[in-house]
Parts: C-alpha cells; structure tokens; sequence
C-alpha cells in the first residue's frame, strides 16, 4: 500500500457498513472488480458519476501477504476512496484472513472472488445451495454474473438471477451486459435484486451511472485531471480512454489515437480534436 495514497486518518465513512446502502431502497450502482482497470484513479472518475461502490481489481491474498513490494503495487487508496470493496483471490482460508486483516482499516468489506470461472451452475438448485450456504457463513451479500463458466457472449439469465434473489434473505447484486442507467434500472425490476454491478459498460462509459447514454466529453476530461494527478502509468491511462473514446470517434481517428505513444501526445490529440 503506497503510504502517499493512503491518508494516516482513516475517514469516517471507511467505518460505514455499506450494507446500510441496501436499506436505503434506491438501486445501488457497484463497479466491478476489474483486474488492470478498477484501481484508484478509475473508482475516483466512475465515483464523480453516481457510482455507490467500487471493487479493487482481484488481489491474488498469498502475494498480499508475503510481499510488501506486492501490496504497494496490487493496492492504492486515498480518503474519497470509499465506500470501497477489496478482492481476493485465495484458496487458503488462514491466508484470506491475513490478507483480509492487513487491508481491513483501509477497506468496508472484503469479497471473495467466486466467480472465475464457475458463475451460475447449469442445475440452478446447485447455485442456490452454493450462495446459501454462503449466507449461512455470514457474508453480507451476493453478487451474481448470470452467465454458466462455458457461456461467453449468450445473454444473461436473469431469470436464474431472479430465482437465486427469491432464495435469499441478504441483498443479491445483479451483474452481466448492463449497458445503461436504463438497463440497470430493468434489470433490478426484472429480477427483484438490490443493485447492479457493471464491468466493460463503466470501461466504455464511466459516466453511465449517471445516467449518460455515452461518455461525455466532461468524463474525459476529468478522466485525463485525475490520471494525471494520481500518476497512472500511461498504459493505463490509454487504455482507458481508448475505451471510452471507442464510441465517440470514427474508426480513422481510432487508428491515430490508438497508436500514441505518450502523454504528450494524448493531450495534444485531445486538444485538437476536442478542445481538452
Ligand atoms: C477487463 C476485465 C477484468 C475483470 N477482472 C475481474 C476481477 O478482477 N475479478 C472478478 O471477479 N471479475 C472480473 N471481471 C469480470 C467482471 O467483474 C464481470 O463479472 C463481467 O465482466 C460481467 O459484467 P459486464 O457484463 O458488466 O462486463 C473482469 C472483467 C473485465 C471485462
């Protein structure tokens, strides 16, 4: 954990239990865990545009655990940084625990990650026996991607979503091709869960929660404000605007800003082009 990111005062809303979130009786509106691209400075922008909780990218718990060099470089946060979720990877529950016990003061709840690559099972009852079984442990929530391991681009199903929420007495968290505040707001009426959960619709437009149909080109300039500030290395910072541009230019221009090489390029290109 870099000491420059994390404040020494831990803020008052870390000791917040997001579960009050799902009492409120609004939608809650979660960024995925996204290896690569859910870290500080995509939270902080998709935070700007009525996002309610963010997930770290998946941290693998046994490299958290021995390696100090791991920590600095797989976890970074600041105060306005929550209400925030960390995930682990782990398939050793004393190390789960450890990993879980060094971030705890800089996190609101731990998930574990369940959902690579089992995601619902083809005999549903199995699914539901799976997340009752983890309510009966204790865990706060469930999030479902209602895709089978061996299902890629087929659409979601949920339905099975439904079936597993009317299973349950904690909150359940839809999650699968949620696109727009619109469908965000169908698919909790059509499946009767507590919140969604976006991944590639918030990559390719981090403003959606806000209910912008496309990223808008505040978004973008915030984006650039807040890579910079936090020093994202330029792959990163990129990457993530070639995403969200991915609608909004034409496929010569793609070609040519796809191709810079730095950031000094980037911001010219949007200077011109877009007067950022
Ligand atoms: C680039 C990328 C990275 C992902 N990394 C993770 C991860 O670290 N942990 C995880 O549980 N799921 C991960 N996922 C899966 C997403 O959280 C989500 O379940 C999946 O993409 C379906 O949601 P979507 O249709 O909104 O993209 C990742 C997905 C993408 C696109």
């Amino acid at each position: 954990m870099k000491k420059d990111c994390i404040q020494t005062t831990i803020c008052q809303e870390r000791k917040k239990d997001p579960i009050e979130m799902f009492h409120s009786g609004h939608l809650v509106k979660v960024c995925a865990p996204m290896v690569r691209y859910s870290k500080l400075a995509f939270r902080t922008l998709v935070r700007k545009y009525s996002c309610d909780l963010c997930y770290t990218p998946m941290i693998v718990a046994a490299d958290f655990v021995r390696s100090i060099k791991a920590r600095d470089s797989e976890f970074t946060t600041n105060q306005g940084d929550c209400p925030l979720i960390v995930q682990f990877a782990a398939n050793d529950a004393r190390l789960l625990s450890d990993a879980a016990r060094i971030v705890c003061p800089y996190a609101n709840g731990i998930d574990i990650n369940c959902g690579c690559p089992q995601r619902i099972h083809d005999d549903l009852t199995r699914t539901v026996d799976l997340c009752r079984k983890a309510e009966a442990t204790g865990v706060s929530w469930v999030t479902v991607h209602g895709r089978t391991a061996e299902e890629r681009h087929q659409p979601v199903h949920y339905e099975a979503i439904k079936i597993i929420k009317e299973n349950m007495s904690i909150p359940v968290i839809a999650n699968g091709d949620i696109r727009s505040l619109k469908e965000a707001q169908n698919v909790c009426h059509i499946t009767g869960t507590d919140g969604v959960m976006v991944a590639r619709g918030l990559l390719a437009n981090p403003a959606m929660f806000a209910g912008y149909e496309e990223t808008p080109l505040k978004c973008i300039w915030d984006w650039v404000d807040i890579a910079l500030e936090l020093g994202t290395p330029y792959m990163c910072f990129h990457q993530h605007l070639m995403y969200m541009m991915e609608k909004i230019t034409s496929r010569q221009e793609k070609r040519v800003f796809n191709a810079l090489s730095s950031t000094s390029a980037v911001l010219d290109y949007l200077t011109d082009h877009y007067g950022i």
